[in-house]
């Protein structure tokens, strides 16, 4: 069974963050199936993540929120150990899934990525065609009938709600694809090889209004078998889409909850300033 996720203290600071550990919340438990213990993520000397502790449970999703520089972002990469390729950066924490420490060394990040699927702010599609797009990652891990490659492609697509719109070319490149769809095709990719958790940092912000109603359609029905994560500065967003919020500020967790809570009765003045203010 997962844990309950604790919401903050009304009076704490986020300098001495508010959430406790895990082993004061959880003592003698195993790990939640996907959590961060204590997880610090440092650039330098710099400390920009603090300590945090949150748990996502199954077929939700949780938003993160905060202001600009307040380590969202960072706190997502170092989920997939995306963080490892900036050469200033270390962690200190843990990073559980199913048991195993994804922090440590001998953690097989390739591997990691597969299960821990990441998209970015801006399309990033491969200069490919569209099927190619998709089929790249089952290839590298060893898939070679072009029946079931075919497959692949066609339920990734369709997953991604990106099928009917390309079906009849596949083999044109990704590139001339539309903004919203280049953002769907990447999640689609990244749905190619199955995925337990899909981390999304700011998927829609460089999109228009139709096509981030599309990403958000797709975003509440992927939680049916995923996890996922999303990095947003778009309070109605994250207010429709997710289930569970988390409010960072200068690197701490100050207040982590269940969504509606969160934004209609937020414990601490912080989380409270900060939705109004973006609410407002
Ligand atoms: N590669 C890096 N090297 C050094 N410092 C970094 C690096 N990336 C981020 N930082 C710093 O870490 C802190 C957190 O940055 P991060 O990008 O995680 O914040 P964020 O909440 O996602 O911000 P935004 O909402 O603007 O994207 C900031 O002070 C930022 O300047």
């Amino acid at each position: 069974m997962e844990h309950v996720i604790t919401r903050a203290a009304k009076t704490a600071t986020p300098a001495t963050s508010v959430q406790s550990t895990r082993s004061e919340q959880l003592a003698g438990q195993a790990p939640h199936p996907f959590s961060t213990e204590d997880l610090s993520i440092y650039y330098g000397s710099f400390e920009a993540v603090k300590k945090v502790n949150l748990a996502f449970p199954e077929q939700t999703v949780t938003a993160l929120i905060g202001p600009s520089g307040c380590g969202k972002s960072t706190f997502l990469r170092s989920l997939n150990r995306m963080n490892d390729e900036i050469a200033s950066s270390s962690t200190t924490g843990h990073i559980w899934m199913d048991g195993q420490d994804l922090t440590a060394p001998e953690t097989d990040v390739i591997k990691l990525r597969q299960q821990i699927g990441m998209v970015w702010q801006r399309p990033n599609p491969f200069y490919k065609s569209i099927y190619n797009n998709i089929a790249f990652g089952p290839k590298y891990r060893g898939v070679r009938k072009k029946k079931q490659l075919d497959e692949i492609v066609e339920s990734s697509l369709r997953k991604a709600a990106l099928w009917d719109e390309v079906k009849d070319r596949l083999h044109d490149s990704a590139l001339a694809l539309s903004g919203g769809q280049q953002q769907r095709l990447c999640i689609a990719r990244a749905l190619s090889v199955q995925p337990k958790i899909l981390l999304l940092d700011e998927p829609a912000s460089a999109l228009d209004p139709v096509s981030t109603g599309k990403v958000e359609e797709l975003i509440t029905e992927l939680k049916k078998e995923l996890r996922i994560v999303i990095v947003t500065h778009n309070m109605q967003q994250a207010a429709r889409i997710s289930d569970y919020t988390a409010y960072f500020y200068v690197g701490s967790l100050v207040e982590h909850g269940k969504t509606n809570d969160i934004f209609t009765n937020p414990e601490n003045e912080l989380t409270q300033e900060y939705i109004m203010g973006r609410f407002g």
